[in-house]
């Protein structure tokens, strides 16, 4: 996959470089590469932004470097950071994992003047994407985080790939909760059933304990969930 990343902060991109994402770029699983979008300014002090038109607070950033940066990485599939964008989800992460070339624009300021949207979506596929109803300084902490979301689910990236069948979004429900050694930790001791060496006990405990934590916590997932996954038994009201 090949990702370029355009931003007027490339250094908030260090975190890319490590873990499973900088090793899944040494290998070659991940083509990314970082711009500056300053590199399309034509200014002696280089500006990217300017005051909204119609007045209000805070600047815009301007179209001219954005769209010469879009034609110069482009084309892609666009994904553009913004509070407004559709709420990114895992089912948004697996589509976009199975694509050859991202771009992400990373907006600041109070966003990035939406002409570079509409000129970019008449030449390729565009996502303004959001991560949750509040407000962030601007897309590279977003873009870190799809990253993470997107890296995590491409093949050879993750040693197991079983724990992305079972994980907490990808089967509906919220994980069960996990326990590792000491068996007996401050007097609290790990659930006998997971010590008991009886597998299907053992998953129908977790699937139950998914069940009680998505009903209590995700309401929303619970209605959601296929109904063919649930005797009338399992559904929590
Ligand atoms: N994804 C996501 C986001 C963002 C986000 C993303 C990109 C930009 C570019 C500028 N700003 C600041 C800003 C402030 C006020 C009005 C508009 N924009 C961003 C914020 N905030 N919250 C999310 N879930």
């Amino acid at each position: 996959m090949r990702v370029d990343v355009i931003t007027i902060f490339p250094d908030y991109f260090g975190p890319l470089s490590l873990s499973l994402i900088g090793k899944a770029r040494g290998s070659g699983l991940l083509d990314l590469e970082v711009h500056d979008l300053r590199t399309w300014t034509s200014d002696v002090h280089r500006t990217v932004d300017d005051t909204p038109y119609g007045g209000g607070p805070g600047m815009v950033m301007r179209p001219e470097p954005w769209g010469q940066a879009l034609d110069a990485v482009g084309p892609g599939t666009l994904i553009v950071p913004s509070p407004v964008g559709k709420p990114f989800t895992q089912a948004d992460a697996q589509a976009l994992a199975s694509l050859d070339h991202l771009i992400f624009a990373c907006g600041r300021y109070e966003g990035i003047d939406q002409r570079v949207i509409d000129d970019a979506a008449a030449r390729m596929p565009v996502l303004e994407v959001s991560l949750g109803d509040y407000v962030l300084f601007g897309g590279e902490v977003a873009v870190i985080v799809i990253m993470e979301a997107i890296t995590r689910l491409l093949p050879g990236v993750l040693g197991n790939a079983d724990s992305l069948t079972e994980e907490s979004h990808a089967a509906g429900l919220l994980e069960a909760p996990v326990y590792t050694k000491p068996a007996s930790w401050r007097d609290r001791d790990v659930p006998d059933v997971l010590r008991s060496g009886d597998h299907g006990r053992i998953a129908r405990w977790r699937r139950d304990q998914s069940l009680l934590r998505t009903a209590a916590r995700r309401p929303d997932m619970m209605a959601a969930y296929p109904p063919s996954s649930l005797d009338k038994a399992d559904r929590k009201t």
